[in-house]
């Protein structure tokens, strides 16, 4: 039987075992700027194997729910940030991992001026945009060598709302 994924709201706790939530929330790090800007400092773990952090441009298509999840992958050597460049939601798929096999997927969405950070290794969701146009950056490792790992599940999840 087909299982089901119900989305949940993106909160840091809940994330915090596949990585990190980035948001302009609670009490800023630091005033700059003469007053003028709140720094959130340093929300990230960026974490790279023999490379460099680079930063992508991602313009992606936006899916529609129910979707049928029947990939995730993982980055071995680097950790991958996902930073929207609008205020729409996007859904985030992450999953745990069962020595090298990914399993119990949970689908989270964002709030608006959310951004996430999947730790090296986490088993994620392609970037999913759920509205046009699906305009990211994305910090992850620029280097040689492989850093991409799939699997495809043998039968697809249905992820709704
Ligand atoms: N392949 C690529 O650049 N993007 C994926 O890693 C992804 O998580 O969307
Ligand atoms: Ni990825």
């Amino acid at each position: 039987m087909t299982q089901r994924i119900k989305i949940q709201p993106l909160t840091a706790d809940a994330f915090a075992p596949f990585g990190d939530v980035m948001e302009a929330a609670g009490t800023p790090d630091k005033m700059i700027n003469q007053g003028k800007c709140a720094r959130f400092h340093d929300r990230a773990f960026l974490d790279f194997t023999d490379g460099q952090a680079g930063i992508s441009i991602f313009k992606g298509q936006k899916e529609t729910l129910p979707l049928a999840l029947e990939m995730v992958e993982r980055h071995p050597e680097g950790s991958q940030a996902f930073v929207p460049m609008s205020f729409d939601p996007f859904l985030v798929v992450v999953a745990s991992d069962a020595d090298g096999t990914p399993v119990d997927p949970i689908a989270f969405i964002t709030a608006p001026g959310q951004a996430i950070n999947f730790h090296k290794g986490t088993w994620h969701g392609v970037l999913t945009p759920l509205c046009e146009p699906g305009l990211f950056a994305v910090v992850d490792r620029i280097g040689d060598g492989a850093n991409l790992q799939e699997h495809w599940f043998d039968e697809s999840y249905i992820i709704d709302r």
